[in-house]
Parts: C-alpha cells; sequence; structure tokens
C-alpha cells in the first residue's frame, strides 16, 4: 500500500492508552493522519512510501498542547519582571498593551511565538489576546494547529469599545474561520475581576448555542478572591457557578487558590484547569494543587501563559517544573509521575479544547501531529526511560523535528513555513519601540 511517510524511529511514546513505550516501531503517515503504527520490519514490509526517514536517536511523541499563553506577548518578555499580578496587569502591561498591541503588533508577536514554540516541540496552542482575527491569520499561514480565543474585558481596548462591539468581532470572527481544518475558536472572558456578570451571562448562552469552549483566568491570585468577596460577595468560583459556566465546556486557568471542597464540586462538572506553574512562580500568584486535582477526577492540562509573565514559552521547561512544584505542593515525591506530566502536555490539553479525538496521542486515526525528540546529547545519556529524560532532563533545544497534520513544520531544526531572519528582525524593531516607551514611563 502506498503511503506518504515512514518515520522509523529508536523509541515511539503513544501516550495512549497508557505510558508504554515502543521499541524500534514505525509510525506511517498518510493524508496528514496516523495511517498505522507497527514494528519497523512489518512496516517496511507492508508499505511504499514516498519517504522512509530513520529517527535512529530519537523517540516520537505526540505534539506538545500549550493549552494557555497570549503568543503576542513575546514582544514584552522581560519587559516588567519582578512583580506581582495586579501591579504587573495595572502598572506595566495594561499601559503598554495600550498603547502598542495593535495589529503589526499581533502578527509580529503571534510569529516570534510560533517560532519559539515549533522549534520546542508545539504543534497546537491555545491563545488569548487582542486582534484574534490577526493572530488567526498568522497561525494560517504558519501551519500549526491552535485555538482562537474570542476575547472579552469589561474595558475598552483598540479591538473593541463595549460589550457588542467584542461580541460582534468574535462572532464574525468564528464564522470566518470555523471551517478551517487547524484552527478552533473558544470564547475567552478575561477573569472574574475584569468581565461582568452580563457579558458572562451572554458567553454562557452562545457557547451553549455554538459549541465552542470557555476559557478564563481563575482564582489566579489570594488577592482576586479578596476582591471577589468584597464585589460579589463570594468567592469567584462560586459567581461563576451560579453564573451557570462551570461544566464540561469550561477551561480555567490557573487555579491556585481552592478549598478541597472547590476540587469536589469542580470535579463532579467535568470542567478543566490550564497548569501554568511557570507563570505562578514568577508572579508569586500561589500554588495549584494539581495532585488533588487529578486524584478527584479533574482533567489538568498544562500552559505557559504569555513570554511576559514566564518568561519563555518553553513545554519542556514548563514539564520539568510541573512535575518538580507538583511533587513539592503534595508532600509526595511519587505524585506527578513523568508519563502523566506528559500526559498533561499533550492529551490532557487535547481533551480540554476538545480536540482528544483529533490530536494529543499517537493513535492510528488521529491527525499526525507528531515531535521528534533527539535523546543522544550527553544531558540525555545514559538513558533507562526515554519518557524520564523527556520531563526531567532533556530541553527543548532536543526537538529536531515537528509535524502538524502531516506537514513538516520543522526539519532538523530548521523552520520550513516561517521566516526566522524576518521574525528577528521584527522583534528587534519592536524592541526599539519598546524601550522608547520604557524610557518614557521611567519603567525598567
Ligand atoms: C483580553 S486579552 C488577554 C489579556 O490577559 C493579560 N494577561 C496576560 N497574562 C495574564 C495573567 O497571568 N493573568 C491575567 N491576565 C493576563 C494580557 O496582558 C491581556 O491584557
Ligand atoms: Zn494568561
Amino acid at each position: 500500500m502506498n503511503v506518504d511517510a515512514i518515520l522509523l524511529a529508536r523509541w515511539i511514546v503513544p501516550v495512549e492508552p497508557d505510558g508504554t513505550v515502543l521499541e524500534r516501531h514505525a509510525l506511517v503517515l498518510d493524508g496528514g493522519r496516523i495511517k498505522d503504527l507497527l514494528p519497523q520490519a512489518e512496516a517496511l514490509e507492508r508499505y511504499q512510501a514516498a519517504s522512509v526517514e530513520h529517527f535512529d536517536e530519537h523517540v516520537l511523541i505526540p505534539g506538545l498542547v500549550n493549552a494557555h499563553t497570549h503568543a503576542a506577548m513575546t514582544l514584552m518578555r522581560g519587559i516588567a519582571d519582578d512583580l506581582p499580578l495586579m501591579t504587573w496587569l495595572n502598572d506595566y502591561i495594561w499601559p503598554l498593551e495600550a498603547q502598542w498591541a495593535g495589529e503589526a503588533f499581533v502578527a509580529d508577536g503571534t510569529d516570534l511565538a510560533m517560532a519559539e514554540m515549533l522549534r520546542g516541540g508545539v504543534t497546537c496552542f491555545s491563545d488569548m489576546y487582542f486582534f484574534p482575527e490577526i493572530a488567526a491569520r498568522r497561525v494560517l499561514h504558519s501551519g500549526m494547529r491552535a485555538a482562537i480565543g474570542l476575547i472579552l474585558i469589561d474595558f475598552p481596548t483598540a479591538w473593541a469599545q463595549n460589550p457588542d462591539e467584542y461580541f460582534a468581532k468574535n462572532l464574525a470572527l468564528y464564522d470566518e474561520i470555523r471551517h478551517a481544518p487547524l484552527l478552533q475558536t473558544a470564547f475567552a472572558p478575561h477573569a472574574p475581576y475584569s468581565v461582568s456578570d452580563g457579558p458572562l451571562q451572554r458567553v454562557r448562552t452562545l457557547a451553549g448555542e455554538i459549541e465552542r469552549p470557555i476559557h478564563m483566568h481563575v482564582h489566579e491570585t489570594q488577592d482576586e478572591i479578596r476582591q471577589g468577596m468584597q464585589s460579589h460577595g463570594m468567592r469567584p468560583l462560586q459567581r461563576l457557578e451560579q453564573l451557570d459556566l462551570i461544566g464540561p465546556q469550561f477551561i480555567a486557568v490557573h487555579m491556585t487558590q481552592l478549598t478541597d471542597g472547590e476540587i469536589e464540586r469542580y470535579a463532579a462538572s467535568g470542567a478543566h484547569v490550564v497548569h501554568c506553574p511557570e507563570s505562578n512562580l514568577k508572579l508569586a500568584s500561589g500554588f495549584c494543587p494539581v495532585d488533588k486535582l487529578l486524584k478527584a477526577g479533574v482533567n489538568v492540562a498544562l500552559g505557559t501563559d504569555g513570554a511576559a509573565s514566564n518568561n519563555d514559552l518553553d513545554m519542556f521547561g514548563e514539564m520539568r517544573t510541573a512535575a518538580l512544584l507538583g511533587k513539592a505542593v503534595a508532600g509526595d515525591a511519587s505524585a506527578l509521575p513523568a508519563h502523566t506530566v506528559l500526559r498533561m502536555a499533550t492529551l490532557n490539553g487535547a481533551k480540554a479544547l476538545g480536540l482528544d479525538g483529533e490530536i494529543g496521542s499517537l493513535q492510528i486515526g488521529k491527525a499526525a501531529d507528531v515531535a521528534a525528540v533527539r535523546l543522544d546529547a550527553l544531558e540525555t545519556r545514559p538513558l533507562f526511560d526515554p519518557v524520564s529524560h523527556l520531563v526531567y532532563a532533556a530541553g527543548r533545544h532536543q526537538v529536531s523535528d515537528v509535524w502538524v497534520a502531516g506537514r513538516r513544520l520543522l526539519r532538523r531544526r530548521e523552520l520550513t513555513s516561517l521566516d526566522l531572519d524576518d521574525i528577528l528582525a521584527r522583534a528587534d524593531h519592536w524592541q526599539a519601540k519598546l524601550s522608547s516607551h520604557s524610557h518614557h514611563t521611567g519603567q525598567p
């Protein structure tokens, strides 16, 4: 039988149904999908491929899913460090965004983010940022897969002046890209402290009607809880429950402030969590009780958050931090073992986005979203367990190749769809512009 490609790999970690590591197997790709997964000799006997390639020092894994980011914020990497969330947002980030975050900023920042993510094995990301139609256009150009946030916030921005305009633009964007095979949309109301009840009720209704997830920052800091108690007389999660938002379509990002009762109710609701450990650590926001959530049955995915609070989009780093922090928070070295964390960074992200039928594991019939990671570097020798190395020892620079829907977007570390020199030149241009702003405002 004729197929597009056979990838002969030293190891393959399909992630589903369990933590099995397949040795010297072949991944057969055809028409953008995984056609087969079988021992190498059998693959070469059964299939004639346009391309047969050896990955003798590599492990093939499902493409990583960055389940929460603000892609264009790469252009603000390192501009406002060492601050707590609300000072960071109110005094630095929101004023900068008010001045600079227009169409060109979003296009250039999203390209920079996608170049960084592809070189780190990420094939799919869930984005939340202004001018989402521009991000969507850039994602289409790159060949990556993404869930584009249909954003909503109470205050006027360069993108929309009031809730009616936010909804009109979001629904027009949903309509425009609903048939693009690699693009999804998700409602993205910013946070409980920045979106009022009326617009949230409208999100609830629309999300039910057009069957889209709702992606929101929730319980990020203790301050958010205090403010919620003051303004609404209840904790933000309870308010969202009363607004009937919490259910299988809901994706709460951060969740560092949770009581045992809230964990129990959240698990029963079928809603998802995106854990962003590095952003939480850098902003000193708090600790998400990941082990408790997983044990309660909550689907917990992994995200980097934006590059202005992380300060990178490195899902390898995020996996390592999640594993180490998860153990410390649980007070249990057996919490968040390596395979669980790899699953959080792949299948759980896909599940949160409603894409687990399509991506997240190397299962026959799923889309061919794959990353090849070289494990012959001295930093990953000797090797007893490739999954252990992926989470605890490997770095993103060991990613050699990446495919999205069978299209090779990274070939031996070279980007094939994005022009790196041009992206870097545009990053330099924004560095110059934003530096003048910093001087003007006296910010660091
Ligand atoms: C409405 S577009 C997204 C909005 O979110 C801001 N943002 C980035 N990181 C965080 C975070 O960790 N918590 C809350 N808000 C965040 C970003 O700057 C945009 O204004
Ligand atoms: Zn965020």
